[in-house]
């Protein structure tokens, strides 16, 4: 059963239950019953007031729900106390996203990611068993929880209790010891790619960032109707053109009010945003939220410091488009947002435009001397610039050409004879 009660004042939206809904289902949960409220005040012992659980106990028993689901996050007090009254096992928000994290990690990174965060997370609330815990201490490796069957099983002694922190603490300290040395390696595969132009994918969860992947690099990336299916970063070339290609990478989907732990543990994943020199947001304007969703990007992204990033967003699944009014104020908000259909691979061309655009910079007229010899700067310039004129000596062509100001330290290195601007 599902329950979404947030304080009047706060910034949620209107329908709470929706993406708790679609979550829930994502993590396999079938609901049974839903309740909503705006509460005047929390309740720091319940959350909600102590008649509404009392209620929602009735609603529980009715039915047969063996769970409940709360949209906010609560305290490990909260849980205890809610659990007393309902008598069934209560996750929070947080809890269940990381269950669904937990289920979907394929990379050892992400897992290890995914198990550190539920650990950190899970572990104040440790008065619940973890039946897990025995394999995960002896195998020294695989997911915590992964079903949400698995998450806070009730009943524990004191001693028991005792040693699952113990074993908690050891798992922590080996999971941040592992998790060093992959990011180790990591960093040295970004300073690797260094001198390539990195565009890197993000948006929130389920807007089509995947599909956009597939479809200009044939990537094969796993895209599908499912929040967070993708957990682990790829990179894949992309070319642009002939001539230009960049690095692009996909990313874990963004959600409104990720748990903290999450954002923490998960910055490695996100280093690939951190280091891009261009961020393509992708924007689902089919969805009934994507303005909320398009703020909620917005935070995470200041919270890893890449709210001064150069940043192109890209309006995606207009074939699916419900309300056109959402599409025009979105284009007035956001004048130089393109619009595309990922799935269909339409309007990917101005896309490439304007990365091109970007990677070339502003657009000057140069003169350039080569040796006749020099074919390759030639069809260089054939291929990346607009040709105003082209004089042929002896020895040398002289051309007159427009280009991109990034593109002249590569022209300067394909050995011209001269090269001057011409104002
Ligand atoms: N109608 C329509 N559906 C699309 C379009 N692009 C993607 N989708 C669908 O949207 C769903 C989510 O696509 P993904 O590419 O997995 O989304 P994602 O952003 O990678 O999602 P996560 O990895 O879960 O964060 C899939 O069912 C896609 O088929 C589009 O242009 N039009
Ligand atoms: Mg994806």
């Amino acid at each position: 059963m599902l329950v979404a009660a947030h304080p009047k004042t706060a910034d949620y939206y209107n329908d709470d239950l929706a993406e708790l809904t679609s979550l829930a289902k994502t993590a396999e949960v079938i609901i049974v019953d839903r309740f909503q409220q705006k509460i005047k005040e929390i309740n720091p012992a319940t959350y909600i007031g102590r008649g509404k659980a009392e209620m929602l106990a009735q609603r529980v028993q009715i039915n047969r729900a063996d769970m409940v689901i709360f949209d906010n996050d609560l305290s490990p007090n909260q849980i205890r106390e809610l659990e007393a009254i309902l008598e069934v096992k209560v996750l929070d928000r947080s809890e269940l996203i990381l269950d669904i994290f937990a289920s979907t990690a394929q990379t050892r990174q992400a897992k290890l990611q995914v198990e550190l965060a539920q650990l950190e997370y899970t572990y104040p609330r440790l008065t619940r068993m973890w039946s897990h815990l025995d394999s995960v201490a002896g195998a020294g490796g695989g997911t915590a929880a992964g079903a949400v069957g698995g998450v806070g099983t009730r009943g524990t002694g004191e001693k028991q209790l005792e040693i699952d922190r113990r074993l908690v603490n050891k798992r922590i300290t080996d999971l941040k010891r592992e998790l060093a040395v992959i990011e180790k390696r990591r960093e040295r595969q970004i300073e690797s790619r260094k001198n390539v132009y990195k565009a890197c994918l993000v948006g929130y969860t389920n807007a089509g960032k995947s599909t956009f992947m597939n479809a200009v690099t044939n990537a094969g990336v796993f895209a599908e109707d499912r929040l967070f299916a993708t957990l682990d970063t790829r990179t894949r070339k992309w070319k642009l053109d002939g001539t230009t290609e960049v690095l692009l990478s996909d990313t874990v989907g963004f959600v409104r009010h990720l748990p903290h732990q999450l954002v923490e543990s998960f910055k490695a994943t996100l280093a690939e945003a951190v280091n891009a020199d261009l961020l393509l947001h992708i924007v689902d304007v089919s969805s009934d939220e994507v303005f909320e969703q398009i703020k909620s990007v917005n935070t995470v992204l200041k919270e890893i410091g890449c709210e001064k990033k150069k940043m192109l967003i890209i309006l995606n699944k207009i074939d699916a488009i419900k309300n056109i009014s959402v599409l025009e104020a979105l284009t007035t908000i956001h004048p130089d947002a393109i619009p595309v259909s990922a799935s269909r691979g339409e309007g990917i061309e101005p896309v490439i435009e304007r990365i091109t655009g970007f990677i070339r910079g502003e657009s000057v007229t140069a003169r350039i001397r080569i040796g006749v010899a020099n074919g390759k700067l030639q069809s260089y310039l054939h291929a990346n610039s607009e040709i105003v004129s082209q004089d042929y000596n002896d020895n040398y062509v002289d051309f007159v050409v427009r280009l991109g100001e990034k593109t002249l330290p590569v022209v300067q290195s394909m050995k011209p004879e001269s090269v001057e601007l011409v104002k």
